[in-house]
């Protein structure tokens, strides 16, 4: 919320003059002493119970005290109680509520029991009780409160916060490998700042309200001082006599709880809250979750190596599974089972297949980015020769960003939009790169240029709401490639951009390839893309791989009937055969994933053996001569190969 828009929140009459009057009564609790006419202890009998004139303009109580004077020094007690109140409840319900936002579910839980038993209490009847063992002592009463809405702060602000955390631009902030505290401190306290203002004016105008009848009832506040609540309850005592009385401090009293609720409505109607809580598709959780899996050796991957031999590859995936808690019997359910494939320096490798069927997951289990609740539950990721699976969130942040980029496919969602882009490119060249701060800008409109920015100045300075898609998605792979990574994943980073855009874009990355030598990992449905970009392929249906090796040869001469048929349905293959068809029917479910070819239900070749039994993936021996790198996953491979070159 910038101070324009706060100033804008306040144009509606009403909201200003509720300001206004917050703004004098404030004053006056500070300055009562020299703005208030006369002495709110000077009894004048003679003049008791009068209503307004010129001496007293709000009348006289039944000691002939000033009324109005009274009202100013009785404003001190209650603002400063609720304040206190306020603060308390807002240091203890934040922290706790972030420590809950961001912890797993055993402190999650326990905080949430703790808010729930809070909520549970009858407070007021917990601070009467009190004040019976701290009379009239508002410090103590009205810390008590602060304690018991901390509850409320704290559920609030541990939703806002698992709202905000899911947000792409979290995730490519933890991509770009900025640590939990910076991402807490830098992109996520801001986004809860807002609704948590608007809390805070709420829960004032409660303690105001809560100080008053603490006042009335004799319980809080100081006998000797003048005190609203305390006011109203000795003008209740000659409401019949005198009803003047009531007016002064009972008006005093209410303005300043509405004009505090006008003003909280007014900073509400501000409040932009999450793009998730707007309805924005939020795509999957991407929260950096500790697998579950321990150092490669615990489950026979191999061990650990000092250095990567010479020929291993850069990125090295090994019979990686990946599951979620199942529905039913509490078990869990893969959604990536077993998948392997690797990609060397320098060499793109895409990764294939329709929608449903674990390209994405299997992606960001690399940099530790599996949505939650999943985890994974199998295999081995070696990275330059160091097994990621099993490390913690602090080990992986050293590999994202500066050693693994990844770029998504909302590019505008990916992108914090409280912070202009230079200021977001600037923060990952401090934190991932360790550029020094007067390098920072230079880099930055530099990084811009190189993602082809044709005015890095003005992008710089832009907010990603003023981009464009394709200058935002240009803007998210200039923040990729800030730390320099040597292996960049693309999510499909062309899906949510029109045709002429995503050409460029495509561009730009097959660019980016050649020039830094970097490894492209690339998640598409198009084999348009792969064959214009990638050097190999893998081909994934239903969790699995099923056709893997160098790009020509796969579109060439596929060995899967999935991969025959994804290249039948191109509009390529269409303009070359003159009919565009469709593999008929849909990936199955993981929970419906049957024991034998995942493929044989839509497969025009299934036979009956291919239902029995699992089917490997291996390199058709018949073949080994002919294309030894190809291997798929069916037992007519051979035959369709033969068929496909025939
Ligand atoms: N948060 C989640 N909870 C449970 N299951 C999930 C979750 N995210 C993904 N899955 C499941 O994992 C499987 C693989 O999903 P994934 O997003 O990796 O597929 P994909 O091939 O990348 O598809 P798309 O191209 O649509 O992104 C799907 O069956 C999906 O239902």
């Amino acid at each position: 919320m910038t101070f324009t828009r706060v100033l804008a929140a306040f144009r509606s009459p009403l909201a200003a003059l509720s300001l206004l009057w917050l703004a004098a009564i404030c004053l006056t609790s500070v300055f009562a002493s020299v703005l208030a006419p006369q002495d709110p202890l000077a009894q004048d009998l003679p003049a008791a119970n009068q209503g307004p004139t010129g001496a007293h303009l709000l009348g006289t109580d039944g000691l002939g005290r000033d009324e109005l004077s009274r009202v100013m020094f009785g404003s001190a007690t209650l603002l400063w109680g609720a304040a206190e109140a306020t603060v308390i409840a807002l240091l203890i319900g934040v922290s706790a509520g972030l420590l809950a936002g961001f912890s797993g579910k055993t402190v999650d839980r326990v905080l949430l029991w703790l808010a729930d038993l809070s909520f549970a209490l009858p407070g007021f009847i917990v601070i009467v009780a009190l004040a019976v063992i701290y009379p009239r002592n508002t410090a103590v009463l009205m810390g008590a409160l602060g304690v018991i809405s901390a509850g409320g702060v704290l559920r609030f602000t541990r939703n806002l916060t698992r709202a905000v955390r899911e947000e792409l631009f979290v995730d490519a902030a933890y991509t770009a490998g900025l640590s939990r505290r910076r991402v807490m401190t830098r992109h996520i306290l801001p986004v809860i700042t807002a609704p948590l203002t608007v809390q805070a004016v709420l829960m004032l105008s409660a303690g105001v309200i809560v100080g008053a009848s603490l006042s009335f009832l004799g319980l809080g506040g100081n006998p000797e001082k003048p005190s609203w609540g305390q006011m109203i309850y000795e003008a209740s005592q000659q409401m019949t006599s005198d009803p003047w009385l009531m007016v002064p401090s009972g008006a005093a009293l209410i303005f300043t709880v509405m004009a505090l609720n006008f003003i909280g409505g007014s900073l509400g109607d501000l409040t932009p809250g999450t793009r998730a809580a707007r309805g924005t598709r939020a795509r999957a959780r991407m929260r950096p979750v500790r697998s579950v899996v321990r150092r490669p050796e615990a489950h026979g991957v191999g061990a650990e190596e000092a250095a990567p031999p010479q020929d291993e590859p850069l990125l090295s995936v090994r019979g990686l599974t990946v599951s979620f808690p199942g529905a039913q019997d509490g078990g869990v359910q893969p959604v990536v089972d077993g998948v392997g494939f690797e990609v060397r320096e320098g060499r793109a490798l895409g990764l294939v297949g329709e929608s449903g069927c674990g390209k994405s997951i299997s992606v960001l289990a690399i940099p530790g980015l599996v949505p939650q609740p999943g985890a994974v539950t199998g295999g081995s990721i070696r990275f330059a020769g160091e097994e990621l699976v099993g490390l913690g969130e602090r080990q992986l942040n050293r590999f994202r960003g500066s050693r693994i980029g990844l770029i998504s496919q909302e590019p505008m969602v990916a992108l914090d939009p409280s912070f202009t882009v230079g200021s977001q490119l600037c923060e990952v060249l401090a934190h991932t790169a360790g550029v020094p701060r007067r390098r920072r800008r230079e880099r930055c409109l530099e990084l811009l240029a190189e993602a082809g920015i044709a005015d890095p100045v003005r992008t710089a300075a832009s907010y990603p709401h003023q981009l464009s898609g394709g200058m935002a998605q240009r803007a998210a792979i200039a923040m990729a490639l800030a730390g320099s990574p040597q292996l960049l994943i693309a999510d499909e980073p062309t899906t949510a951009l029109d045709v002429t855009v995503q050409a460029e874009i495509l561009d730009l990355l097959r660019e980016l390839k050649e020039q830094r030598g970097m490894a492209l990992l690339l998640v598409t449905h198009d084999l348009g893309v792969v064959a214009d970009i990638c050097d190999d392929m893998a081909v994934m249906y239903a969790g699995q791989v099923v056709e893997q090796g160098a790009v020509e040869d796969v579109l060439a001469a596929p060995l899967h009937p999935y991969t025959r048929g994804l290249l039948a349905s191109t509009p390529e293959s269409a303009a070359h055969t003159g009919r565009l068809s469709a593999i008929a029917g849909t990936v199955p479910q993981p929970k419906d994933w049957p024991t034998g070819c995942r493929f044989a239900d839509r497969c025009p070749h299934a036979q009956e053996r291919c239902r029995t039994a699992p089917v490997a993936l291996e390199s058709p021996v018949a073949l080994k001569a002919d294309d030894g790198r190809d291997a798929a996953r069916c037992v007519r491979a051979v035959d369709l190969f033969v068929e496909a070159r025939s």
